[in-house]
Parts: C-alpha cells; sequence; structure tokens
C-alpha cells in the first residue's frame, strides 16, 4: 500500500455524496438550512456593536432606541440560533447511521473475502486505517461528514465576511488569507508525516491491542493465572509502548517545528490588520466603523481557522475514507463469492462427491516452504477416508484446500471432475459439513448456532442434530431449550458449554447442514471415551452414504472407513485399507501398533 498522501479528495468526497444521496436525502435539505441559519448568526454579532455605538452616539438617540436595536437583534440572533442547533442536533444521528451502514458493508465485505487473508496478519494491518475510517464516531467516514456539514455555515459566514473586508481593505484580506494558507500547510505537512508513518504506527498499535485483548478474553483467563503469564505481558506490553510513543514522538516533534511557521503568519497577519484599521481611524474613519471592522476581521479570522482546520481535517481524514472506498471496491475474492456462475449446477442437488488431487503443490502465501509437493490421490464417491498422520504434516491444510478455503499453488482439484476455481465461493461451501479442530460457539442461541444462516431455520431439525450429536439430555437441562443463548459474553446467563459438548455442538451443526461431503477434523479429541464410541458407532449413520473425510489422531477411528491415507513431512506416505497397510507392515502399522500397546496395557492395568 501506498505509504504518500496522495489520492483523488474530489472523486472520495463525490462517491461520500452520492452515498448520501442514496441513502438520507433529507441531510441536504438539513444542509441548507444549516447553513443559512448558522452562516448568518455571527453576523449579527459584528454589526450589533456599530448600530448601538452609532444610536448612542447620534444627536438626539435616546434609550428607547438603544432597546428596540437590542430587542430586534436579541430576537433574530433567537430564531437563527436555536433553529442553527436543533438542524445540527437532528442531523447528527443521521450522519451516525450513515457511518454505521459503511460498518455493515465493511462487515459484510470482511466475511465474504477470501479465507486465505484471515490467516494473514500483514492484511490487517494494510487495512487498518481503511477497516479503522468506519469504526469511530471522531474520525474517518463520521468525521468527514460532520466536518462536512459544520463547515456550511462557516463557508457562509466568511464569504459575507470576506466581501465586506475586502471592499474595505484588500491587504487586510490577503493578510487573513495568509495566515489560513499557512495553517492548512502546517498541518497538511504534519499530517504528510503521520500518513508516512502509519504503517508503523498501525503496526504498534495492533500489538498492543492485542495485548490488551488478552487480558480480558475468557479463553485466556486460566492460562495466564495458572502459567504466570501476567509478568511476560506486562513486560511485552511495556516494551511495545515505548516503541509506540517513539513513533507518535517523532510526528509530534514534526508538528511543533512545523507549528513555529503558523505562528509566524499569525502575528504579520495581525500586525498588518492593525496597522491599516488604525490608520484609516486616525484619517477620518468613524469609532463605530473601526469597531464593526475589528469585530468582523476578529470573527473572519476566528471563521478561516476553524475552516483551514476542517479543510485540512476533510483532506487528511478523507485519505482514510478513500482507503475505505479502495478496500470495499477491491476484489478480494467476495465478489466471486456473490457472483453466480454455472458449475454447481452441473451437480444435482445433493449428489455424492468424488474428490481428485491432481499433482497439487501447497504453500501457505507468504511462505516458501512447501507442505505438499506432487500430491496426487483421489477420494472416491460415496467413501470413507481416513487421514492420519504426524503433527504438522498437513492434514488440516488438506481439508483447506478441498474446500477451497486456500487455492493450490500448483496442480488441480476437482470436485466430480469439475476443478474447484471454478466454483463459485459460495456454491463451493455450501457442499460441504465440516468440523473443525477448533470449535467456535457463537454468542447466539444455541438454534442459531446450530442453523447458522438466518434464512430458513427448522427448529425440529435442529432438535434432531443435537440429539444425534449426542447432547439430548444437555437440552433437557437448559430452561430456554434451543433458545438459550451461548457464552457469557453477550447475555449474562448465557450458558458455557464443556470442550467436550462443544465439539457435539459443531457435530450437530455439521449434521444440520446435511451438504454433499461430511469432513471431520479431530471431531472427538474432546470428547469422553463413551461420547467417542458412539460417535465411532453411528458415524456410518452420520455420513449417510455421503463422501466423508476424517482425520483423527486416534486409529482406532480409521477402522470405519474405508481407505486411510497416512501423511508424513513429505506428504501422502501410504494410502490403502486398514488391513493392506498393517500388511505392509510400514507407518501406518508402526503407529497403529505403538497406539495399541498402550491400549493394551492400559487394559491389562485396569483389569
Ligand atoms: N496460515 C498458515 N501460514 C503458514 N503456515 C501455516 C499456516 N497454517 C498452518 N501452517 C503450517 O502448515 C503445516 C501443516 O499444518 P496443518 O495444521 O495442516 O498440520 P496437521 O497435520 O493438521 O497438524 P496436527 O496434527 O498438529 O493438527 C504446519 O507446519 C503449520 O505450521
Amino acid at each position: 500500500m501506498e505509504n504518500d498522501l496522495k489520492y483523488p479528495v474530489g472523486q472520495t468526497l463525490k462517491k461520500m455524496l452520492h452515498y448520501v444521496t442514496t441513502a438520507d436525502k433529507k441531510i441536504y435539505l438539513y444542509f441548507i438550512i444549516f447553513t443559512i441559519t448558522g452562516g448568518m448568526y455571527p453576523l449579527f454579532s459584528v454589526l450589533l456593536p456599530k448600530y448601538l455605538l452609532n444610536e448612542i452616539t447620534k444627536a438626539g438617540g435616546d434609550a428607547s432606541g438603544i432597546l428596540r436595536i437590542v430587542l430586534i437583534f436579541l430576537i433574530l440572533m433567537a430564531v437563527f440560533g436555536f433553529t442553527r442547533t436543533f438542524i445540527r442536533e437532528v442531523t447528527i444521528p443521521r450522519i451516525i447511521y450513515l457511518r454505521l451502514s459503511y460498518l455493515g458493508k465493511t462487515m459484510d465485505k470482511l466475511v465474504s473475502i477470501d479465507y486465505k487473508y484471515m490467516e494473514d496478519a500483514s492484511f490487517f494491518e494494510d487495512n487498518s486505517r481503511a477497516l479503522d475510517s468506519t469504526n469511530s464516531d471522531d474520525n474517518g467516514v463520521e468525521g468527514v461528514y460532520t466536518k462536512l456539514f459544520d463547515a456550511g455555515p462557516i463557508a457562509f459566514t466568511s464569504l459575507g465576511l470576506i466581501l465586506f473586508i475586502g471592499k474595505l481593505n484588500i491587504w487586510i484580506l490577503l493578510g487573513l488569507l495568509l495566515n489560513v494558507a499557512a495553517g492548512i500547510w502546517v498541518k497538511r505537512s504534519a499530517y504528510k508525516y503521520s500518513y508516512k508513518r502509519k504503517q508503523d504506527v498501525a503496526h504498534a498499535d495492533r500489538r498492543m491491542k492485542y495485548y490488551y485483548n488478552t487480558t480480558h478474553d475468557f479463553g485466556f483467563g486460566k492460562d495466564i493465572r495458572l502459567y504466570r503469564f501476567q509478568d511476560r505481558i506486562n513486560k511485552n506490553y511495556s516494551q511495545e509502548i515505548k516503541g509506540f510513543v517513539k513513533i507518535q514522538r517523532s510526528i509530534k516533534n514534526r508538528e511543533y517545528f512545523l507549528g513555529m511557521f503558523e505562528i509566524l503568519a499569525f502575528l504579520i497577519s495581525n500586525a498588518l490588520t492593525y496597522a491599516i484599521l488604525v490608520y484609516k481611524t486616525v484619517n477620518g474613519m468613524s469609532i463605530a466603523d473601526f469597531s464593526m471592522y475589528i469585530i468582523a476581521v476578529t470573527t473572519l479570522t476566528v471563521m478561516l481557522g476553524t475552516l483551514a482546520d476542517q479543510f485540512s481535517y476533510i483532506l487528511n481524514e478523507g485519505q482514510y475514507v478513500y482507503d475505505y472506498f479502495n478496500f470495499i471496491d477491491t476484489d478480494l475474492g467476495d465478489k466471486a463469492y456473490k457472483e453466480k456462475t454455472q458449475n454447481a449446477e452441473k451437480l444435482k442437488k445433493g449428489e455424492t462427491l468424488e474428490i481428485v488431487f491432481d499433482n497439487v503443490s501447497f504453500c501457505y502465501p507468504g511462505t516458501d516452504k512447501y507442505i505438499f509437493k506432487n500430491l496426487n490421490f483421489t477420494i472416491h464417491k460415496g467413501e470413507k477416508l481416513a487421514i492420519v498422520g504426524i503433527n504438522g504434516a498437513g492434514k488440516s491444510t488438506l481439508v483447506k484446500l478441498m474446500t477451497g478455503l486456500f487455492a493450490a499453488t500448483e496442480g488441480e482439484i476437482r470436485i466430480n471432475g469439475i476443478p474447484v476455481s471454478e466454483f463459485n465461493k459460495k456454491e463451493l461451501y455450501a457442499m460441504f459439513s465440516a468440523v473443525f479442530q477448533e470449535i467456535n460457539v457463537l454468542a447466539y442461541t444455541i438454534k442459531e448456532n446450530i442453523a447458522c444462516s438466518s434464512l430458513v431455520m427448522d427448529e425440529k431439525r435442529v432438535i434432531k442434530a443435537l440429539e444425534k450429536a449426542g447432547l439430548k439430555e444437555k437440552l433437557k437441562t437448559l430452561p430456554k431449550g434451543i433458545d438459550q443463548t451461548m457464552l457469557k459474553v453477550i447475555e449474562e446467563d448465557g450458558v458455557e458449554f464443556s470442550g467436550g459438548e462443544s465439539q457435539k455442538l459443531a457435530i450437530a451443526r455439521a449434521l444440520y447442514k446435511d451438504a454433499s461431503m461430511v469432513i471431520m477434523d479431530e471431531p472427538t479429541a474432546a470428547l469422553d471415551a463413551l461420547a467417542e464410541a458412539e460417535i465411532y458407532e453411528s458415524f456410518s449413520d452420520l455420513v449417510s452414504g455421503k463422501t466423508a473425510v476424517y482425520i483423527s489422531h486416534r486409529l482406532a477411528s480409521t477402522k470405519f472407513c474405508d481407505r486411510i491415507a497416512f501423511f508424513d513431512g513429505d506428504g501422502l506416505r501410504e494410502y490403502g485399507s486398514h488391513e493392506e497397510l498393517m500388511e505392509a507392515q510400514g507407518a501406518y502399522y508402526n503407529m497403529f501398533m505403538v497406539q495399541g500397546k498402550y491400549y493394551n496395557e492400559e487394559v491389562a492395568v485396569s483389569e
């Protein structure tokens, strides 16, 4: 990503305004009313002293005249002031809504982009400012909208005063404009520098947030306490903040030196203004006019200063909004995820799948270590394949490849003859009921955790899936049944499942989905022996004739599978039925014998 602060400002603002047109046109009407009322309001303060002074100093002026002027001005100021404030109060929630709908788009994008980005920390660092631009109410999208809205009346007042003062003396005006230009230049230069360092800031920020998040993440609570991670967290965190503060200090130093120029321009402009006004008064300008111009110049100085701040802010934060639009518009696999392709229609609904790995090689993006090289094998229709092997051999990676979460670096994976890459991701994901090693329970109700998609929910099937997965008894203990919220993150009475129960829930989720192919990656690691035996015995029933892959370190599981693929550090080492591999007396045989030995010893001890 570019580090220079250069982007099409006009195009970015145009896109933002176009969004207002489609999402909430009324904001334009509020803007016009706000600009007129808010723009007129300060002009009354400029004019009032002149009228008062004229009334006081005029021959024959009386108290009633003064009172009349004060009353008229007060009524006008009240009407304009109240309207201005009311309109702003009404508009801000609408701007918040705009920002939140941008945020909704960010979320929609993040859940649709290619999975490979989810395992890539640099992706989130590169896009952190684009993502942050919809995250907070005081910068990014909402900040720019609010500043654009607020700039209306200030520009209105400034324009009025510029014409007014310009008519009196062009040099005063030029001095003021110099002051403003210097302010904009300084802010822009300072911001350019901080934008240049954005990657360093994002990197440091991400690391600091990580330490912060670990301290209140349920999942870390036990390990932190039992393994005294506190000291490690504190030590690492203080190192991170030192780095972070160093970056911030260099940014602030730059701002400080640039700020000197701003002060210099302010002094020159003020000296010029006073010199000209005093000179004019000495040469016949009335005191009332002198006071009016002084107030006009002071007001315009403040207005232009504010306008310059807002202009710089819009320019600067606009960069992040531009990054946001870029992020949303760049196809990160999400377009293909949503677009319809014809390929899934070539497969009949519920058709049994055959998966072919044809000379597949793979290394994770950004790495050069091959997890597989020239891998060739077939998972036949209706076959139950057990995948076993040593830790880190690539068993879970294999699942990520066949489900399309990652693309093969070389070679081709085909489903019923069609290359995986030719399926739309949504269609592809719909083909698999998978239970992964790491179980993710969401803080939704049980039924939402099982049925997942919000479009259709068959409660009877939810209950059936839970019962099949062995959660019948557990369900009876829950007062709200399948409407019970899970976890305590959102609801205080949320239910926390044990590791094994969560695993059963994941199995129920896969059963409910009833996809064409079943993939289970260590689905019984957290189950007790009885629950595991139940899953083994009912596995055929669970997969009911579908093609299935069962990954496990427990070799007993291989007995109910038709074929076994044994992986080691070099890829697929052995392939065949249990009997064939036992006869071959290779790596699978050895592993099986080692496990069997301990199992037999255990049985002997318990007897
Ligand atoms: N996102 C990733 N980026 C880079 N390397 C990865 C990534 N995910 C996994 N790996 C590496 O790929 C290799 C295979 O990992 P994988 O999880 O597929 O092994 P596995 O056979 O399932 O292991 P286990 O039996 O321990 O579950 C490992 O060396 C792992 O470190």
